[in-house]
């Protein structure tokens, strides 16, 4: 008898059927990967499984028994813990407020010091440090993922469900999550792991199910025989180009120009400092570093959002002082955060591509948008990007995850910008679209556009960068050339090691 089995499941959006006909079958204490293109079905599934949705139709069998969740509390209930892509804490309350929230067991007689004590003995359980009287906001995103994952065993999950869960951790935090979850699972606790990291799923999975349109394709055991290319042709359906194509740089005259930039935030560190470079036209410079070690600041400020304290950003000698002034610039932004800082998620995709220049020719004529056009340049980027919509009436906030990104970044370098500032760019998208994506990026250098990456995914930025700083503490460590970058090399700049034979810049 399977520990889970999810039979004849269907549900539509309107006119998108999202799952038709999905089987699931999964054993106790497996880590059990879903795959699928973006906007296959994986978060739907997976949503129904948590109560979230209601299915049209279907089964699930959860230990043998036919059950049926109303809201997720019906699957907390039943032992389900899920942990979303974005993180579901309140960042002012404190660890111990976030754990008990919602699931206290006498909302009348809160005892938070023995809920604590008792939160502290269960992340020692897992070699996890974290102190329940701080505020969440002062965690690392790594902290409040295994905090996610802490809350939902607090509450006594047994069936985990982690929707990509790696996708804004460095390597270090993956090793650390990893190693939690083959500890749950050597406990009997089952996993379902969403990712599109294909490497991932060979590194910590036993078994896996592939989605393609909604469909189930094939569950199949993961053995050192399985490879990559056999996995993406399955998401996929067709034959898939893995390759990136790349001619070597010519760059040109300098776009941006960081000079001696430094930012202090307004609690008193200093997050970016001293900082100088130059990107030029027709080059690819990435940034690599650990989150939070002054990438989100420096981007900020080189893009008009916030002031530096000291120094200045130019873009074609002239400095970056409002957001809109850099706009006017010809500069692109593909933002860390997409929800929050690239779209307006309650507005349709037509809306949505409008923004940023919705005051310019030829979508502006007289003061007026031209919709007409508006609207077919949106359908003409939406399909160019294989951004899968019901249509560009469809609020943003109804796309798949993956599916938001490409809108963006479609938008974004439809314009064929001076200066691109990508930031995560290939953040939740599936293989395909990765390269899709990254290849578009290389077209746009091609073309002379000067591209500034910030990543934390170490492949990405060593194949597609001509240029890699890496920025530790705020402050640049090195500027190699990609020969020079070699995963070792970045792996210590990046954890604030300096070798002999390693440039400032
Ligand atoms: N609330 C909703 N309203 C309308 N359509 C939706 C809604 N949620 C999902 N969909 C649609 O259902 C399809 C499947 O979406 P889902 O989020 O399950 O895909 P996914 O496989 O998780 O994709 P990704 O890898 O991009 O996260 C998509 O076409 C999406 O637009």
């Amino acid at each position: 008898m399977a520990f889970l089995e999810m039979n004849h499941i269907y549900k539509s959006f309107g006119t998108t059927a999202a799952n038709k006909d999905v089987h699931l079958s999964v054993e106790q204490g497996e880590i059990h990967a879903i795959l699928g293109e973006n906007g296959a079905g994986k978060s739907t599934l997976m949503n129904i499984l948590y109560g979230m949705y209601a299915p049209d139709s279907g089964e699930i069998l959860l230990r043998g028994q036919n059950v049926r969740f109303f809201s997720s509390g019906d699957a907390i209930a039943q032992g389900i813990g899920m942990v979303h892509q974005h993180f579901m804490l309140i960042p002012e309350q404190t660890v111990i407020e976030n754990v008990v929230l919602g699931g206290a067991e006498n909302p009348f007689v809160l005892n938070l010091k023995e809920q604590a004590r008792r939160f502290t003995e269960l992340a020692h359980s897992y070699s996890m440090d974290i102190d329940p009287w701080c505020r969440v906001e002062q965690l690392s995103v790594g902290q409040q993922q295994r905090l996610e994952i802490l809350k939902a065993l607090y509450k006594k999950a047994d069936l985990l469900i982690l929707d990509e869960p790696t996708a804004v951790l460095t390597p270090r935090e993956v090793q650390e999550l990893f190693r939690m979850m083959r500890q749950l699972s050597a406990q009997g606790c089952t996993i379902l792991f969403i990712t599109h990291k294909l490497p991932e799923i060979m590194d910590v999975c036993t078994r896996c199910t592939i989605l393609r349109q909604g469909e189930t394709v094939c569950t199949m055991p993961i053995t050192p025989e399985v490879n990559r290319h056999d996995l993406a042709v399955r998401m996929v359906g067709r034959e898939v180009e893995l390759g990136l194509s790349k001619e070597s740089a010519k760059p040109g005259d300098p776009v941006l120009q960081v000079e001696h930039l430094s930012y202090v935030r307004p609690d008193g560190v200093e997050a970016v400092r001293d900082v100088s470079f130059s990107v030029r036209e027709g080059e690819i410079v990435g940034i690599c570093g650990v989150d939070g070690n002054g990438q989100s600041e420096l981007i900020r400020c080189i893009t008009g959002l916030l002031r530096p304290s000291s120094g200045e950003a130019l873009v074609e000698g002239k400095p970056c002082k409002s957001a809109k002034q850099v706009l006017r610039q010809g500069v692109a932004h593909i933002p860390e955060d997409r929800l929050k800082m690239a779209v307006v998620k309650e507005m349709s995709i037509g809306d949505n591509m409008v923004l940023m220049h919705y005051d310019q020719v030829p979508l502006c004529r007289r003061g007026l948008i031209d919709w007409k056009a508006a609207r077919q340049r949106g359908s003409r980027i939406c399909q160019e990007y294989q951004v899968r919509m019901a249509g560009l009436d469809q609020a943003v906030q109804e796309l798949s995850g993956g599916n938001q990104q490409k809108m963006v970044v479609g938008r974004e370098l439809d314009w064929d910008p001076r200066l691109l500032i990508a930031v995560h760019p290939s953040r939740g998208l599936d293989i395909g679209a990765t390269r899709y994506i990254q290849n578009s990026i290389i077209a746009a250098r091609q073309r002379g556009t000067a591209v500034l990456v910030v990543s934390t995914e170490l492949e990405e930025i060593m194949e597609l960068s001509d240029r890699i700083l890496v920025i530790f503490s705020g402050r640049i460590m090195a500027d190699l050339t990609q020969s020079q970058a070699t995963r070792e090399t970045l792996g210590a700049l990046m954890a604030g090691i300096k070798e002999e034979g390693n440039h400032a810049g």
